[in-house]
């Protein structure tokens, strides 16, 4: 038997979800299982509008302009998604994530496989968590990362020392500059709802200052023999506060009820930043955790790195009080962010609606 299908077959307890396509063994025809030709019918999106992209610039912000957080405050409450220029990031250090990320992608699908995300799990190989919610499968393969990579590295090439410090190392310092950015962008943008923080740390029941919590997430779409017929990641929102995103080519749509799908291109030197579930919750829906997707296309491999930013996994989110008042009543009850995802893993599209408090009670 191929080691692929062996593979496959020996991981027969995982959930079917988990697994990418074999992208190795695919040939000019978009296999039935991931063929999105039927209405989806999620978010309430006008499905005649799936193919119809529109190019609608989204606000793009300097960090070193004296108005950053004004304009920040704006583009928080009604895009959700700006892109973000000077961003302290050092700029060979994005191109370094991206061809570690282009070599793990690269190796064959039966090593890629020794690193399989397990049931349940955040980290290691395989389709993005959202996946189980949609009748087809997308067209990518994801390597979530908390904390360490060390142990996926190990997984992944066993025998090359130098190839396997190399993932380490830039995946490490990539981590630490996004921790920095985002908690510079945090306090930024509260501070444009007139929150002040000088301590990005949160403080939990105990009054120990707690870490945030985090993810890295690389994502691969591979080239695809009908990009029209095919997703490369459906239609949703991020849980996190903060989502940093990073694309080495066109293929991010955001959505809008009055305007549809809008693309994102990347912008040279900048990076994306995504308003998540968790900050409309913290911010009592002044800011907008936007739907997006990603496409796919014919002639290029594209690849995207995010990273997720969040509260640590215990500490409760709840509106801001400083937002609260008689004219003003909480919209949202107070969760962790793994209280969150476990909604989120149930109700996917309609998780945000399950906290919102109505007559002073929230359905979930
Ligand atoms: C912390 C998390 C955010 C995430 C769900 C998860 O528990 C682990 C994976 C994350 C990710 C990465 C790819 C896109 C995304 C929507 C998904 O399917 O898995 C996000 C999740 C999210 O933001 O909800
Ligand atoms: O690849 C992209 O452009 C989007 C990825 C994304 O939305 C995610 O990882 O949450
Ligand atoms: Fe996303």
């Amino acid at each position: 038997m191929n080691p692929v299908s062996e593979a496959y077959r020996s991981n027969h307890l995982q959930p079917n979800y988990i697994f990418p396509l074999d992208f190795e063994s695919v040939e000019d025809v978009v296999p039935d299982s991931h063929t999105w030709n039927s209405p989806l019918n999620m978010f309430d999106i006008d499905e005649s509008s799936e193919h119809v992209i529109k190019s609608v610039a989204v606000p793009v912000i300097d960090l070193d302009d004296p108005n950053a957080v004004k304009l920040l405050g704006q583009a928080c409450e009604t895009w959700g998604v700006f892109h973000v220029m000077n961003h302290g990031v050092p700029l060979n250090l994005i191109k370094d994530i991206e061809s570690e990320s282009r070599r793990l992608f690269s190796l064959p699908t039966e090593q890629k496989l020794k690193a399989i995300r397990s049931t349940g799990g955040v980290s290691g190989y395989g389709l993005a968590h959202i996946s189980k919610f949609f009748p087809k499968k997308m067209w990518s393969e994801g390597f979530g990362i908390v904390g360490s990579p060390v142990e996926h590295a190990r997984k992944l090439w066993p025998d090359q020392e130098d190839d396997y410090f190399r993932f380490c190392d830039v995946v490490e310092e990539y981590q630490k500059e996004m921790k920095k950015l985002c908690e510079r962008l945090m306090s930024l943008m509260l501070s444009s709802l007139g929150i002040n923080t000088e301590d990005p740390n949160w403080t939990g029941s105990t009054g120990e200052p707690k870490d945030a919590q985090s993810l890295l997430q690389l994502n691969s779409y591979p080239v695809c023999p009908d990009p029209n017929m095919a997703m490369g990641m459906g239609p949703h929102t991020d849980s996190s506060f903060i989502t940093v995103l990073h694309q080495n080519g066109p293929g991010l749509h955001l959505h809008s009820n009055q305007v549809g799908w809008v693309e994102v291109p990347p912008l040279q030197n900048a990076l994306i930043v995504n308003i998540g579930d968790l900050f409309t919750i913290l911010s009592n829906g002044r800011f907008v955790s936007r739907i997006h997707r990603a496409g796919v296309n014919r002639t290029r491999h594209r690849l995207s790195v995010a990273y997720f930013y969040g509260p640590p996994m215990d500490v409760k989110v709840s509106p801001l009080m400083k937002l609260v008042d008689p004219d003003h009543p909480p919209l949202y009850r107070s969760v962790t962010w793994n209280e969150y995802l476990a909604i989120k893993a149930k109700n996917f599209d309609k998780a945000l609606e399950m906290v919102q408090i109505e007559d002073g009670k929230s359905i979930a």
